[in-house]
């Protein structure tokens, strides 16, 4: 993580832009935070991928959000759209052109978390399959150029992870997404994370995938109702709640059970002043315990 952090600071001093790709369905955990701090002046495009997985009024709400930032564009696209990725080259020639000298080449860092449709991206632009694809995070490994005609040439790095272990809810969307390896965290606990998620946002669109007609109040509940729907026992008749969470990822992960975005601004705004506050009353509860041991 640290690694990666370094090579990005380094990379950045030579280049004229970043491109940071992130998934439409969670913008913000899946976006460096280091970023914003590390690349100055430059401009910056932010690709919301995977958008034909993710909600499309909470992306266009997510692009006026991020546009705040000065020198931020962003670009929402899927991979089923070939020539909205092109945009992207015209994009970058646009921000290059304010402060570009005649003949000069234009270099832009390319960077996304683990699985998040960099590589894909970067074969459609490049017209030819240069970069790995798969459906495990981080199969790119080391950095490569790409120039694309005379004028622009992408640098790729290695997928990045948000390292914030704090904010546990980015880990279990991260994990939801399939950011983070299955084994990271287990099934169970992203599920009920999940439906709980769910139950509050997308509650129709719950009740019609599983044929429910009123959503129980309780997690268990739930998969309970989902598991008998589903016929995920055990023997003796328990519901088999890590097949339940299974099926549960495969259909978010492939938009079968719809169009789910698991984070919108307002959320995230008020996820980070509950982080904050956190970290403030523990940082007084630590100097009171300093100012006791003073006075002992
Ligand atoms: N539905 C959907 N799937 C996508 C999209 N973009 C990428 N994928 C899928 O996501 C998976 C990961 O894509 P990659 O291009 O290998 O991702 P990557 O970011 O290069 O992954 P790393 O090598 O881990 O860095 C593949 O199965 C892609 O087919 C998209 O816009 N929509």
């Amino acid at each position: 993580m640290h690694k990666a952090g370094r090579e990005i600071k380094e990379t950045l001093v030579h280049i004229d832009m970043a491109i940071e790709i992130l998934d439409a369905r969670i913008p913000f955990s899946s976006q460096n935070p280091m970023l914003a701090r590390l690349r100055g002046e430059k401009p910056c495009i932010k690709v919301l991928n995977k958008c034909d997985l993710a909600d499309p009024d909470i992306t266009q709400r997510w692009q006026a959000y991020l546009e705040q930032e000065k020198g931020v564009k962003t670009l929402a696209l899927s991979i089923d759209q070939p020539d909205k990725i092109k945009q992207l080259i015209d994009l970058c020639r646009k921000l290059a052109a304010s402060d570009k000298s005649e003949g000069k080449l234009t270099q832009a860092l390319i960077m996304g978390i683990p699985n998040v449709g960099k590589s894909t991206i970067i074969n459609i632009l490049a017209g030819r399959v240069i970069a790995k694809t798969g459906d495990e995070p981080a199969v790119t490994k080391r950095q490569q150029r790409i120039a694309l005609g005379n004028d622009l040439v992408l640098l790729d790095t290695p997928g990045m992870l948000w390292p914030n272990v704090e904010n546990k809810n980015s880990g279990y969307r991260l994990a939801a997404t399939g950011a983070i390896k299955d084994t990271a965290i287990s099934h169970d606990e992203i599920a009920f994370y999940l439906l709980e998620y769910l139950s509050d946002n997308y509650p129709d669109l719950l009740k019609t995938r599983f044929q429910i007609d009123a959503l129980p109040a309780k997690v268990e509940e739930l998969i309970t109702v989902i598991g008998k729907q589903r016929g995920c026992l055990r023997a003796g008749g328990l519901v088999d709640v890590d097949r339940v969470a299974k099926i549960l990822l495969t259909e978010l992960r492939t938009g079968t059970l719809g169009r789910i975005s698991l984070e919108t601004p307002t959320m995230m705004e008020a996820e980070l002043a509950e982080l904050s506050l956190i970290q403030q009353l523990k940082a007084a509860k630590k100097q009171e315990r300093k100012i006791k041991r003073g006075s002992k």
